[in-house]
Protein backbone atom coordinates (compact mmCIF):
# COMPACT_ATOMS: atom_id res chain seq x y z
CA UNK A 1 0.00 0.00 0.00
CA UNK A 2 1.16 3.33 -0.67
CA UNK A 3 0.88 6.39 1.30
CA UNK A 4 -0.02 10.08 0.92
CA UNK A 5 0.78 13.06 3.52
CA UNK A 6 -1.87 14.62 4.28
CA UNK A 7 -0.24 17.90 6.35
CA UNK A 8 -2.66 19.67 9.47
CA UNK A 9 -2.99 23.06 9.72
CA UNK A 10 -1.76 24.30 13.31
CA UNK A 11 -5.69 24.47 13.97
CA UNK A 12 -6.73 21.45 14.20
CA UNK A 13 -10.55 20.51 13.32
CA UNK A 14 -12.00 18.34 15.72
CA UNK A 15 -15.10 16.58 15.96
CA UNK A 16 -16.84 16.17 19.14
CA UNK A 17 -19.65 13.20 19.59
CA UNK A 18 -21.64 11.82 22.42
CA UNK A 19 -24.40 9.36 23.07
CA UNK A 20 -26.92 10.10 25.71
CA UNK A 21 -24.84 8.16 28.67
CA UNK A 22 -22.01 9.80 27.88
CA UNK A 23 -22.81 12.95 27.01
CA UNK A 24 -21.97 14.08 31.15
CA UNK A 25 -18.51 12.29 30.50
CA UNK A 26 -18.15 14.31 27.29
CA UNK A 27 -18.97 17.21 28.78
CA UNK A 28 -16.66 17.05 31.81
CA UNK A 29 -13.51 15.84 29.76
CA UNK A 30 -14.12 19.04 27.81
CA UNK A 31 -14.52 21.36 30.53
CA UNK A 32 -11.79 20.00 31.69
CA UNK A 33 -9.59 20.28 28.67
CA UNK A 34 -11.35 23.83 27.70
CA UNK A 35 -8.24 26.02 27.43
CA UNK A 36 -6.87 23.39 24.60
CA UNK A 37 -9.76 22.83 22.63
CA UNK A 38 -10.65 26.80 22.56
CA UNK A 39 -7.34 26.71 20.06
CA UNK A 40 -8.88 24.51 17.44
CA UNK A 41 -11.87 23.98 15.40
CA UNK A 42 -14.51 21.77 16.89
CA UNK A 43 -17.69 20.17 15.22
CA UNK A 44 -20.20 18.18 17.01
CA UNK A 45 -23.59 16.51 16.05
CA UNK A 46 -26.33 18.53 17.46
CA UNK A 47 -27.65 17.83 21.04
CA UNK A 48 -23.77 17.68 22.05
CA UNK A 49 -22.96 20.53 20.25
CA UNK A 50 -26.03 22.55 22.05
CA UNK A 51 -24.54 21.67 25.41
CA UNK A 52 -20.85 21.90 24.51
CA UNK A 53 -21.27 25.55 23.41
CA UNK A 54 -23.10 26.20 26.55
CA UNK A 55 -20.70 24.46 28.65
CA UNK A 56 -17.46 25.91 27.09
CA UNK A 57 -18.78 29.30 26.27
CA UNK A 58 -17.08 29.60 22.65
CA UNK A 59 -18.43 28.89 19.14
CA UNK A 60 -19.00 25.02 18.39
CA UNK A 61 -20.00 24.20 14.29
CA UNK A 62 -23.09 22.10 15.17
CA UNK A 63 -24.40 19.71 12.49
CA UNK A 64 -27.63 17.93 12.43
CA UNK A 65 -28.39 15.61 15.75
CA UNK A 66 -26.66 11.95 15.15
CA UNK A 67 -30.16 9.94 14.47
CA UNK A 68 -30.91 12.96 11.90
CA UNK A 69 -28.12 12.47 10.40
CA UNK A 70 -24.99 14.54 12.64
CA UNK A 71 -22.66 11.09 12.32
CA UNK A 72 -22.73 10.92 8.62
CA UNK A 73 -21.94 14.55 8.17
CA UNK A 74 -19.30 14.20 10.21
CA UNK A 75 -18.12 10.93 8.50
CA UNK A 76 -18.61 12.78 4.86
CA UNK A 77 -16.09 15.75 6.12
CA UNK A 78 -13.71 12.89 6.87
CA UNK A 79 -13.83 11.96 3.44
CA UNK A 80 -12.90 15.48 2.44
CA UNK A 81 -10.34 16.36 4.79
CA UNK A 82 -11.96 18.77 6.75
CA UNK A 83 -11.76 16.27 10.01
CA UNK A 84 -8.40 15.81 11.94
CA UNK A 85 -9.56 14.04 14.96
CA UNK A 86 -12.56 12.22 15.79
CA UNK A 87 -13.86 11.91 19.93
CA UNK A 88 -16.42 9.56 19.89
CA UNK A 89 -17.59 8.79 23.09
CA UNK A 90 -20.34 5.91 21.87
CA UNK A 91 -22.76 3.92 24.32
CA UNK A 92 -21.50 0.25 24.66
CA UNK A 93 -24.21 -0.73 26.60
CA UNK A 94 -27.23 0.58 24.83
CA UNK A 95 -28.61 0.08 21.03
CA UNK A 96 -29.24 3.38 19.29
CA UNK A 97 -31.47 3.46 16.57
CA UNK A 98 -29.11 4.64 14.21
CA UNK A 99 -26.18 2.05 14.92
CA UNK A 100 -25.22 1.89 10.92
CA UNK A 101 -24.29 5.49 10.90
CA UNK A 102 -22.51 5.25 13.87
CA UNK A 103 -20.39 2.04 12.20
CA UNK A 104 -20.03 4.29 9.09
CA UNK A 105 -18.26 7.09 10.75
CA UNK A 106 -16.58 4.60 13.04
CA UNK A 107 -15.43 3.09 9.97
CA UNK A 108 -14.41 6.12 7.78
CA UNK A 109 -12.28 7.16 10.61
CA UNK A 110 -10.66 4.08 10.17
CA UNK A 111 -10.16 4.27 6.09
CA UNK A 112 -8.68 7.41 6.84
CA UNK A 113 -6.58 6.90 9.56
CA UNK A 114 -8.03 9.35 11.49
CA UNK A 115 -6.78 9.55 15.05
CA UNK A 116 -9.96 8.41 17.17
CA UNK A 117 -10.79 8.35 20.54
CA UNK A 118 -13.49 6.19 21.84
CA UNK A 119 -13.20 7.21 25.99
CA UNK A 120 -11.96 9.60 28.26
CA UNK A 121 -8.87 7.62 28.70
CA UNK A 122 -7.76 7.49 24.78
CA UNK A 123 -8.71 11.12 24.35
CA UNK A 124 -6.45 12.20 27.32
CA UNK A 125 -3.67 10.68 25.55
CA UNK A 126 -4.83 12.37 22.50
CA UNK A 127 -5.40 15.80 23.55
CA UNK A 128 -2.32 16.34 25.51
CA UNK A 129 -0.18 14.53 22.59
CA UNK A 130 2.78 17.56 21.71
CA UNK A 131 1.51 16.09 18.03
CA UNK A 132 -1.92 18.17 18.77
CA UNK A 133 -0.24 21.31 19.02
CA UNK A 134 2.43 21.26 16.14
CA UNK A 135 2.55 20.29 12.72
CA UNK A 136 2.05 16.89 11.99
CA UNK A 137 1.56 15.06 8.53
CA UNK A 138 -1.18 12.37 8.59
CA UNK A 139 -0.38 9.36 6.25
CA UNK A 140 -3.46 8.28 4.20
CA UNK A 141 -3.29 5.22 1.98
CA UNK A 142 -3.62 6.13 -1.55
CA UNK A 143 -6.24 3.38 -2.32
CA UNK A 144 -4.98 4.04 -6.18
CA UNK A 145 -5.21 0.02 -6.19
CA UNK A 146 -8.30 0.00 -5.17
CA UNK A 147 -9.78 2.40 -7.27
CA UNK A 148 -8.39 0.74 -10.25
CA UNK A 149 -9.11 -2.90 -9.35
CA UNK A 150 -10.78 -4.71 -12.17
CA UNK A 151 -14.73 -5.48 -11.57
CA UNK A 152 -16.19 -8.04 -13.76
CA UNK A 153 -16.83 -7.61 -17.14
CA UNK A 154 -20.63 -6.04 -17.70
CA UNK A 155 -22.17 -7.65 -20.75
CA UNK A 156 -24.43 -5.40 -22.61
O1 LIG B 1 -26.23 10.08 18.34
C1 LIG B 1 -25.15 10.65 18.33
C2 LIG B 1 -23.97 10.02 17.70
O2 LIG B 1 -24.21 8.75 17.15
C3 LIG B 1 -25.00 11.99 18.92
O3 LIG B 1 -26.02 12.82 18.49
P1 LIG B 1 -26.43 14.07 19.36
O4 LIG B 1 -25.18 14.82 19.68
O5 LIG B 1 -27.35 14.88 18.51
O6 LIG B 1 -27.10 13.53 20.59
Amino acid sequence: MNYRKVAMEHDKKIALVAHDNKKKDLLEWAKFNRDLLAHHKVYATGTTGELLEKELGFKINKLQSGPLGGDQQIGAKITENKIDFLIFFWDPLEPVPHDPDVKALLRMAMVWNIPTACNRSSADFMISSPLMDGEYDRLVPDYESYRTRKIPQVNS
